[in-house]
């Protein structure tokens, strides 16, 4: 039988250093645990638009739909701010979104207790904390018409749209309650019903779904500026949170600080089960290409790395081995391993971006 298959596109800024620490844990399960992936390399974002003009080529979109998951590190970078919005970098990230039908968008924000001392809020609020934002990932704002900046008399107008069909409601809050059962059974469904059509629209899905084919999930509603409030309050009380693109973007960069740092929140982006019963899935850092630290061998892997454990977990059944990368960096960080994000204010000596994946591959190594 052939070996799964990974496409890397490492993208821009710090994308292709964290990918780098990546591909070791890849080689790793091929040379010590025989779990081989055929992995093929290509572009996206700015440095795709260097090469080709565009963010993403036709090619490479069919390469993507083709293989069994897309691992990606990530797109942007100021050489591209004054570039006409159709090629930004971000855009051929939304493209593989949309076209992949990535509708489903998991960004857990789990806190390693080693951690726990070092995030903006105090250790007893973020020690422990487990919890799961699903979140909505190809429709609403992002890609609601109509769309643009035009003018109107003598000035211009920006507009977008947010827009939410009940279909697309109903599949990702099956997504949260299908998660929850495997975890602690509540979803938090977080809208701006008070104030949006599309809100009173949401909140009213998420309810029949639950009410038919889920009663046994506690489900709870709150407004999203309510919930992000709520998550700096005492983010322990949630579990699983679902909710539609551009809230779940802002709530998941908000989560990140739960947990230390915006380098260590991975992702997965799931489709709904192919043929073969598995997801079309694309896994990714939430963080961005970092600019500010890029070429410097500063970035913090780790988000990178826990987003191949969620391909392991999502894309290849692999939990047990999914578990053991995340045990592998658990260990790395209760050792006092620290990428300079990490650092606290009392300081330290931060270890690069490979010092920090040489150690998980060591730690792996232990582990057997
Ligand atoms: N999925 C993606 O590809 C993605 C996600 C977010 C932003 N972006 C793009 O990235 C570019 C920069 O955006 P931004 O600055 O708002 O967000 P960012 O996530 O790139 O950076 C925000 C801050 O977090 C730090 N940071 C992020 N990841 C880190 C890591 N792994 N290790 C250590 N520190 C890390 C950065 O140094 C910076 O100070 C933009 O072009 C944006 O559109 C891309
Ligand atoms: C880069 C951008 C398109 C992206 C988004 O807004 O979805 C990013 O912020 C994210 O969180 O994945
Ligand atoms: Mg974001």
């Amino acid at each position: 039988m052939a070996n799964p298959s990974l496409l890397i596109l490492a993208g821009d800024g710090i994308g292709p250093e964290v990918m780098t620490e990546v591909k070791k844990i890849i080689d790793w399960f091929g040379t010590k645990r025989g779990i081989a992936f055929d992995v093929s390399e290509d572009l996206v974002g700015g440095c795709a638009y260097d090469a080709h003009g565009t963010p993403l080529t036709d090619a490479t979109m069919a390469k993507a739909l083709a293989v069994d998951a897309v691992l990606l590190g990530a797109v942007g970078g100021p050489k591209y701010d004054n570039l006409d919005f159709s090629v930004k970098p971000e855009r051929g990230l939304l493209r593989l979104r949309k076209e992949m039908d990535l509708y489903s968008n998991l960004r857990p924000a789990q806190c390693f207790d080693a951690l726990a001392d070092f995030s903006s809020l105090k250790r007893e609020i973020v020690a422990g904390l487990d919890i799961v934002i699903v979140r909505e990932l190809t429709s609403g704002i992002y890609f609601g018409e109509p769309r643009g900046i035009i003018t109107e008399g003598n000035e211009r107008v920006g507009i977008n749209t947010q827009r939410y069909t009940e279909s697309e409601i109903a599949r990702v809050a099956r997504s949260a309650f299908e998660l929850a059962r495997r975890r602690n059974n509540k979803v938090c469904s977080m809208e701006k019903a008070n104030v949006m059509e599309s809100g009173i629209l949401w909140r009213q899905v998420v309810q029949e779904v639950h009410d038919k084919d889920y009663p046994d999930v506690e489900l709870s509603h709150m407004y999203a500026d309510a919930g992000a409030m709520q998550l700096t309050r005492w983010p322990k009380q949630f579990d699983v949170i679902v909710t539609d693109n551009l809230f779940g973007d802002m709530l998941s960069d908000l989560a990140a600080m739960l947990t230390g740092s915006l380098g260590m929140l991975p992702s997965a982006s799931l489709g709904a089960p192919a043929a073969n019963g598995r997801p079309k899935a694309l896994y990714e850092p939430v963080h961005g290409s970092a600019p500010d630290i890029a070429g410097q061998g500063k970035a913090n892997p780790i988000a990178c790395i826990l987003s191949f454990a969620m391909a392991l977990r999502y894309s290849f059944d692999l939990g047990d081995e999914a578990s053991r990368v995340e045990q592998a960096v658990e260990k790395v960080l209760a050792d006092g391993l620290r990428t300079a994000d990490l650092m606290g204010p009392e300081g330290g000596t931060p270890v690069s971006t490979s010092a920090m994946g040489d150690a998980v591959v060591a730690a792996l190594d232990a582990s057997l």
